[in-house]
C-alpha cells in the first residue's frame, strides 16, 4: 500500500472537522474522495501534504509513518499536490512556474519539463507568458506540471473541475487518466462526483468529516443512495443514516454536486 491514512482527527480551533477518516490508496490507483460542501475532503489532502496538524491518528506513505514530517519534507519523500484555488504565481513565467515545482530537486530535470509539455501541450505554447494571465483551465493545467516536475509517487488533486468549463474539465480528467497510465497514483478531492467516479478505480464518500462509504468507482456509480445525494439523482439521501443504521442522528448533504 503507499498511503495508508488511518483514523485521523484535525480540529480547527475547537470544531472538529475530522472524525476519524481512514483511507487507503494502492500503487497504481486513482482513489477519489467526494462528498458535499464541508464534508472534509480538502482537510483530508492538506492533512496528508502537511498543511494541516492531526489530532490523533496516523499517516503512512511508502512504508514511512510521516504523520509529524514536515510539508516540505513530504514533497521529497514524494508526495505531490495540485491545491485548490491552483496556487499559480502569477508574476512568473508558465516555464518558471513549472521550473518552481522541481525546487526539491537537484539534477537536470528538462526530460520532465519536456514531458509536462507533451501532457499539456497547451504549457508549451505559452511558456514565456505570465502564470496570472493564463485562463482558469490553463492554470490548472498549470498547477497539475507543476506537481508533476516534483516527480511524486502519489499526486494529490484537489477539485481539478472547479469552476471550469465542461469541455475543459473533460480534458483535464483525461490527463489525469494519461498521468496515471503513465505510473503515477492518484488521490482526488472532486465536487464533481460523476466525473470523478467515472476516472478513479475506487472512491470514499464523505459526509461531515467521516467517511461513510468506500467501494469501487463503478459500483458507487450505480448506487441509488449515492445518486440520490451525489450525482444529481433525486432528493438528498442521507449515507449517515444509512451507514449508522440509525434514522434521524445525522445531517442531509447540503448539496447535490
Ligand atoms: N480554516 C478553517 N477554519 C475553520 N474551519 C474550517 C477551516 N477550513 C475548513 N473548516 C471546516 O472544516 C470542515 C471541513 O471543510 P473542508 O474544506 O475540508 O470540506 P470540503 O469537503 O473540502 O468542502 P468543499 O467542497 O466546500 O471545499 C467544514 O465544516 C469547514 O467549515
Amino acid at each position: 500500500m503507499l498511503l495508508e491514512v488511518k483514523d485521523i482527527h484535525v480540529h480547527y480551533g475547537k470544531i472538529e472537522a475530522l472524525k476519524g477518516i481512514s483511507v487507503e490508496v494502492n500503487e497504481g490507483e486513482i482513489v477519489t474522495l467526494i462528498g458535499a460542501n464541508g464534508a472534509g475532503k480538502t482537510t483530508t489532502l492538506k492533512t496528508i501534504s502537511g498543511l494541516r496538524p492531526l489530532s490523533s491518528g496516523s499517516i503512512t506513505f511508502d512504508g514511512n509513518d510521516i504523520s509529524k514530517m514536515p510539508g516540505h519534507q513530504r514533497v521529497v519523500a514524494g508526495l505531490g499536490q495540485a491545491p485548490e484555488g491552483r496556487g499559480v504565481f502569477p508574476g512568473m513565467t508558465v516555464q518558471d512556474n513549472l521550473l518552481m515545482g522541481a525546487y526539491t530537486r537537484s539534477g537536470d530535470f528538462s526530460a520532465d519539463l519536456d514531458e509536462v509539455y507533451e501532457l499539456f501541450p497547451r504549457l508549451l505554447e505559452r511558456r514565456t507568458q505570465m502564470g496570472g494571465t493564463m485562463s482558469g483551465g490553463e492554470q490548472q493545467m498549470l498547477a497539475i506540471g507543476r506537481a508533476l516536475m516534483a516527480k511524486p509517487k502519489l499526486l494529490l488533486l484537489d477539485e481539478p473541475s472547479m469552476g471550469l468549463a465542461p469541455l475543459i474539465v473533460q480534458q483535464i480528467f483525461s490527463i489525469i487518466e494519461e498521468i496515471n497510465r503513465r505510473g503515477t497514483t492518484v488521490l482526488l478531492v472532486e465536487q464533481n462526483a460523476q466525473q470523478a467516479l467515472k476516472l478513479a478505480h475506487r472512491a470514499y464518500v464523505l459526509e461531515t468529516g467521516q467517511v461513510v462509504k468506500s467501494a469501487p468507482a463503478d459500483e458507487l456509480l450505480n448506487d441509488p443512495a449515492v445518486q440520490a445525494a451525489y450525482l444529481g439523482g433525486g432528493a438528498a439521501h442521507d449515507l449517515v443514516e444509512e451507514a449508522a443504521g440509525a434514522p434521524g442522528s445525522a445531517s442531509v448533504p447540503e448539496e447535490p454536486a
